[in-house]
């Protein structure tokens, strides 16, 4: 891609931005929340969004030819390929039916001879051979008949991988934070497929915010900083540490070290006793958990164990039972609004559930929950309200410094946010209900270097100024170790024990895989 300019709505996103992906190649392609990566690749893939707002300047060259992809179909067709962050799967079909979609093998029989090709049945033999060659490649031993339905969240991402590789003219494949919703294990499993499919020809071209896995994996980088080409550097060349420099244009201090206040003599707030809870792929088959008043408790355990479904159990958005006390009241279960009534918040791991109103401001976003349930920012006067703008401007303001939220200003709408930026804004919009006990989940799943360390900042500030007692779930050992006080591993659907963030790596691998270690950590719980 030679010297790309884009402009949406009279702001330059890109601004001369060079790419270059040899075949073979892992490339890494880097850059802050809103740098400009998924505009990118939007002109790439010739997506429409490209096109409705004036298109792009510059050359797209495939094979060194001039190459203007008009639409995703065509830039299929040319042999790109893409892994979606969200999965497009059909949950009923199995895994090769989801493989071969609409590249179905077809054979004849008796009737199709006479009556036309129309009536050729499917050959599953061939079907069922393709498939587990494409999972064979990316290391997956699961049976290519099983239904999707239900399969953990984890294996998804293979299975795209897979329907990716079985185009047989695929020359390069773009990963977009690929193990995100990875766990360790699976990841470096994902890593190791990556470089198989790279040894076969196959550019990849490989989006993250985890600097560890582009060290690990990527030939060569490419550095994005506010829509331009800032570094492009060969990987033995580098470390994360000027990596994450050069992304964010100023030096970055450690992951932070929350000193752990102690919990001994805390009371319990949140008491769930027995709680199952029926979440596709992350079933909770009897949890038992006190939450301490004023904690930050965190929930960690492979993909698909369960630890996702605690909270959306406990917020009501998935059916469960069981018995969750907040104090002495006992929660009514499978209703969303009774949590919000209790003060309960949920940042859900989900980035497209997150229920952005794409076509209003950030501010009305950030505002919005806490002003119909708590009637926050409004002012009676007899029959009339008024919106207390100057407030909400103000407290936006605020909210868009402390998450360093990348925008225009409070009035831009959310939908022309980058995908980390609306990410940061619901973050905002549970914080604004200043909860009892804020459930997050997954909170700086794909949020850059600099800005993950200020999400997990103002959670320890909320914690520590209002007492915030905070629920963090997530996949990332390391940010949990980082702000947590006690974490709990859940394995099979229950807590298989609680870890203090000191414990060693060791023993949170045993644990993650099923051990129990009664004798570790006295006194966490
Ligand atoms: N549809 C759109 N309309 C207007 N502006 C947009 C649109 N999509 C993206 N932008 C703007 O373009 C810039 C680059 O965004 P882009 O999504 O490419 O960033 P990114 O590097 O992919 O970020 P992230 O890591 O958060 O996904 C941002 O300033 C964003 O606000």
């Amino acid at each position: 891609m030679n010297n790309i300019a884009k402009e949406y709505y009279g702001t330059r996103v890109l601004k001369g931005v060079d790419l270059c992906v040899k075949p073979g190649e892992i490339h890494a392609l880097l850059g802050e929340n809103g740098a400009g990566k998924s505009t990118l690749m939007n002109i790439l893939f010739g997506m429409s969004v490209i096109h409705s707002t004036g298109g792009f300047e510059g050359d797209v060259l495939i094979d060194n030819e001039i190459t203007h992809v008009k639409s995703p179909i065509e830039a299929m067709e040319l042999g790109i390929g893409m892994v979606h962050q969200e999965f497009m799967l059909i949950p009923g079909y199995s895994i090769t039916e989801n493989i071969k979609l609409n590249r179905e093998i077809n054979k004849d029989n008796f009737i199709n001879k006479f009556l036309g090709s129309k009536l050729k049945i499917l050959d599953f033999k061939n079907m069922s051979k393709d498939a587990r060659a494409a999972l064979d490649t990316v290391g997956m031993d699961v049976d290519e008949w099983v239904k999707v339905a239900g399969l953990p969240v984890g294996y998804m991402q293979f299975i795209e991988i897979a329907r990716e590789l079985d185009k047989k003219n695929l020359k390069i494949i773009v990963f977009d934070e690929p193990t995100a919703v990875l766990t360790e294990s699976e990841a470096s499993r994902l890593l190791k497929a990556m470089k198989k499919i790279a040894d076969s020809g196959i550019a990849i071209l490989f989006i993250t915010h985890r600097l560890e896995e582009v060290m690990e994996v990527a030939d060569n980088i490419t550095i994005l900083r506010d829509g331009e080409l800032v570094a492009k550097v060969k990987k033995q060349d580098t470390n994360p540490l000027e990596l994450a420099e050069l992304m964010v244009g100023r030096k970055i201090d450690g992951i932070l070290n929350n000193t752990t206040s102690s919990i001994q003599n805390k009371s319990t707030i949140l008491s769930i006793k027995n709680l199952t809870v029926h979440m596709p792929g992350e079933e909770v088959k009897g949890v038992n958990l006190d939450i301490k008043e004023g904690e930050i408790l965190g929930i960690g355990g492979l993909a698909g164990q369960g630890k996702i479904g605690i909270a959306n159990g406990v917020m009501g958005l998935y059916p469960a039972s069981g018995e969750v006390y907040l104090k002495e009241r006992e929660l009514k279960l499978g209703d969303p609004k009774e949590a919000l009534k209790n003060n309960l918040a949920f940042v859900s791991e989900d980035r497209r559930g997150t229920g952005l109103l794409l076509d209003s401001s950030i501010e009305l976003n950030i505002v919005i929950t806490a002003m119909h349930n708590q009637r926050k920012y409004i002012k009676n006067y007899g029959p009339f309200t008024q919106i207390k703008s100057k407030e909400i401007r103000e407290y936006s303001l605020k909210m868009i410094k402390d998450l360093d939220i990348r925008c225009t200003g409070p009035t831009q709408i959310t939908r022309r946010l980058s995908g980390g930026n609306q990410q940061k804004v619901c973050i905002a919009r549970a914080l604004t209900l200043e909860p009892t006990i804020l459930f997050i989940s997954e909170p700086t799943r794909g949020i850059d270097v600099g800005a993950k360390k200020l999400v997990l900042e103002t959670l320890v500030k909320l914690n520590k100024e209002l007492g915030m007692t905070i629920v963090m779930t997530s996949s990332e050992l390391s940010e949990l170790r980082s702000i947590c006080n006690r974490i709990a591993i859940v394995t099979e659907g229950k807590i298989q024990g609680i870890l203090k963030p000191d414990d060693s790596d060791a023993n949170y691998g045993l644990m993650m895989a099923g051990n129990k270690l009664e004798t570790l950590s006295k006194g966490v719980e």
